[in-house]
């Protein structure tokens, strides 16, 4: 939705089809020994030569680092004992060794590009490439893939990589293994220190508390768990645990975390540093309303801990957003233009929705009570979010999926690996994340084994591609730069990308019900039509209003649907000739529009032909052809002012959308109200249009002009997800008919 899809454009599609004929060629090779041709001084030296050189992946149309996911494979599923050691030199090619492992350690320094390479080697001394996919927050420290790194990768796999030399690919964080040195599998050649080390809990405690302060989390959480396999004294196994629910806590384990912490508050109930860790852990998992009862009794008990006393509050704060969904959005904006990535700290709130089964198309979101238009259904933080920078020179990367033959650019690559290492790092939350929608994908339903969890990436890429929404930094700027630019928003392609797990529940229809908007890592969804209890919420995976009308119905091939609403309903049923007819007199309005000197008689008489050609009334079928040229016009009547003129065709737009307006036709003879009886769909222009409105009524009909406006604020809050900027953004100071500011920022 949204993301930035060039499955279709011809030269990433050669791309595609060069990476599948590779790939059909390299399958051609199943079964050879995958010893490579070069000897073992060379694949060296090529691979320090290369790293030296900080090569990039192989050039493509736009220079893009692309990634390439093979065809899916499921994760080991076997427990490591019954696992058998395979050596280098008895693998084969393009070939899955099931039921084996490989015990190596790298002889380099470790590389990233779109994976942590390294040259490794076995106990013979063979060497091959080594890529960890999904790896890189891991192993981006320098502690973690350093030169004499033992590794167990489980069920290698062996393929032939795109320069035609071999290398062992890792896609699933569990298929790998990173053995301490201490560890009984590493060979005696290859241990660091040939010394005895002191084996005692209290000596173990003390070389994680060294690795501790080096940052090194990972060795740290080893050390202390080797710490409370050494028979500790209960003073000891309370400060291990501690430590060690905090190196957890550092490493973004907040499962692992509060396990352990549980267990110290076992045996000392209020021990402050148990409670505190507990109350961290509970916030990370978004448990706001365990974590402020945890710090309700760290308040009442250590009432001079200013930490978790400010600790405390931001509980709080997030516990009144997730219970009344009232938010700071002007703050939010700004924190999301600071921070890089525009990650903020709030809390969701699900409004008045649930998910329940639908008739046709799987689960949705409904409505639980009778909600009015612009109403919060959902302000919702993502599971994940990958940001692109558009400000700086921060690489695009391109994912190329053979299975799918799909091609995308932007953060999907990156978005996989960050979802995968959340879910590896905090199993509770794998249940719900894989029970997102993802087509046909059959994985197998095991959550762990040797107690490690089991994260399959190919089905996490399936749900990024049938979930993911793209996203801008914030709405508010991005339809400031439609404004500005007069851009079609129909066609937004962003990439930055995210999955919003509640959202993803949300079927789409073209005559949609809700719209979705975003700050930050926050997707704010409000409904764009009053709705009574139990209605399915609706929003556009692609929006209907492009201006080009062969991009209508609107492509859907993608999810795997077509939309059976009235609009595509009504043009499936439409003649040929009617509708290259509407086409046709569209591009005549558009070409007359841009004419210097326009015809606004021959403008209408087009636009009255185009109205003709309806059969149904626009409060059924919306006139997507129509509401445009009637914007146009309304503020070419408001620039001369001609405001009779700007209300008639401000109406007209308004009424092509479907929306049904009483008592705001001019002359304005009763004090009736302005009153929406129905909305219409609900597109950018349709706060200008009420502006225009707003305006028009100001000189004509006093009594209407607040609630055009207020309408017109109504409105976009829909589309930019709060109305606390609005006067920043839309003025009657403003010298653009539609009351636009063009300094807004
Ligand atoms: C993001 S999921 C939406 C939730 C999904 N219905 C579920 O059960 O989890 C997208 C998938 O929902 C289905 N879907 C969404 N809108 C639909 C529609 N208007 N008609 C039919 N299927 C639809 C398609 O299978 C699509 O790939």
């Amino acid at each position: 939705m949204d993301t930035h899809d060039v499955s279709d454009v011809p030269e990433y599609l050669r791309y595609l089809q060069v990476h599948k004929r590779n790939l059909k060629k390299a399958q051609a090779l199943k079964g050879r020994p995958a010893k490579s041709p070069k000897s073992k001084d060379e694949i060296l030296m090529q691979f320090m030569f290369r790293q030296m050189m900080n090569t990039k992946a192989p050039a493509n149309p736009m220079n893009i680092r692309s990634s390439f996911l093979p065809p899916a494979y499921p994760p080991c599923h076997t427990p490591f004992s019954k696992l058998r050691k395979v050596m280098i030199k008895n693998l084969c090619l393009e070939t899955h060794h099931r039921e084996r492992y490989l015990l190596i350690r790298t002889v380099t320094p470790a590389d990233t590009m779109t994976a942590v390479m390294a040259i490794v080697e076995d106990e013979d001394r063979n060497v091959l490439m080594l890529q960890l996919y999904n790896q890189e927050l891991e192993l981006s420290n320098s502690h973690s893939l350093r030169e004499g790194t033992v590794l167990v990768v489980k069920e290698p796999y062996v393929k032939v990589m795109a320069d035609g030399d071999y290398g062992i690919r890792v896609d699933h964080l569990s298929d790998v293994w990173f053995v301490p040195d201490f560890d009984e599998l590493v060979p005696l050649s290859w241990r660091e220190r040939v010394t005895q080390i002191d084996e005692s809990a209290s000596s173990w405690k003390v070389k994680a508390s060294e690795h501790f302060n080096q940052g090194d989390y990972r060795s740290a959480i080893l050390c202390y768990s080797k710490t409370l396999d050494s028979h500790p004294s209960p003073e000891l196994v309370v400060i291990a645990q501690l430590n060690r629910a905090l190196s957890f806590l550092k490493s973004y384990r907040f499962d692992a975390a509060l396990k352990d912490v549980e267990h110290v508050l076992q045996v000392s109930e209020l021990s402050e540093k148990g409670l505190f860790r507990k109350a961290q852990a509970l916030y990370q998992l978004q448990r706001f309303k365990e974590s402020c009862e945890v710090h309700a009794i760290l308040a009442e008990k250590y009432p001079d801990n200013t930490q978790a006393a400010h600790e405390y509050s931001r509980a709080s704060a997030r516990l009144v957003e997730q219970d009344s969904g009232k938010y700071e959005f002007r703050k939010m904006i700004l924190e999301a233009k600071k921070r890089r990535p525009p990650t903020l700290d709030r809390a969701t709130y699900i409004g008045p929705v649930t998910i329940k089964q639908t008739q046709s198309h799987g689960r949705g979101l409904f409505t639980t009570e009778t909600v009015k238009a612009g109403d919060l259904l959902l302000c919702e933080k993502a599971f994940a979010h990958a940001f692109h920078d558009e400000d700086t020179s921060q690489d695009l990367r391109l994912l190329l999926n053979v299975d799918m033959d799909k091609a995308t650019i932007g953060t999907q690559a990156e978005l996989i690996g960050l979802i995968t290492q959340k879910l590896y790092k905090n199993p509770s939350m794998i249940p719900d994340f894989v029970d997102l929608h993802h087509g046909t994908y059959k994985s197998e339903d095991v959550l762990e084994v040797d107690s490690i969890p089991i994260v399959d990436t190919f089905l996490v890429e399936r749900i990024i591609l049938l979930n993911a929404f793209g996203c801008p930094l914030s709405s508010r700027e991005s339809h400031i730069g439609c404004m500005k630019r007069d851009d079609d928003t129909a066609n937004r392609q962003f990439h930055s990308s995210g999955v919003w797990s509640v959202a993803s529940y949300i079927n789409h229809s073209c005559l949609s019900n809700a719209r979705r908007s975003f700050i930050g890592d926050m997707m704010i969804v409000r409904a764009s039509r009053d709705l009574p209890p139990n209605t399915e919420i609706t929003f556009w995976y692609k929006s209907p209003m492009s201006r080009d009308p062969k991009e209508f119905p609107v492509n859907l091939q993608h999810w795997g649907f077509k939309c059976d609403c009235i609009l595509c309903q009504e043009t499936r049923s439409t003649s040929s000739s009617v509708l290259s007819n509407r086409n046709r007199i569209s591009a005549d309005l558009r070409r007359l529009f841009k004419t210097s000197r326009m015809n606004l008689r021959e403008i209408e008489d087009r636009i009255s032909n185009l109205a003709s050609i309806y059969s149904r009334p626009a409060s059924e079928v919306p006139h997507l052809t129509l509401d445009m040229p009637y914007l146009s016009l309304a503020a070419i009547y408001a620039s001369s002012r001609k405001q009779e003129k700007s209300v008639e065709f401000g109406l007209k737009a308004l009424e092509s959308l479907g929306f049904v307006i009483e008592g705001g036709n001019l002359p304005h003879v009763s004090n009736a109200p302005l009153v929406v009886k129905k909305w219409g769909l609900m597109d950018v222009g349709v706060v200008g249009c009420w502006m225009i409105l707003f305006f028009a009524y100001r000189e004509l009909a006093p009594t209407l002009a607040s609630q055009a406006e207020g309408y017109a604020r109504v409105s976009y809050k829909i589309c930019v997800g709060e109305d606390e900027t609005f006067d920043k953004t839309y003025s009657s100071l403003s010298d653009r008919a539609d009351g636009f500011l063009t300094t807004a920022k």
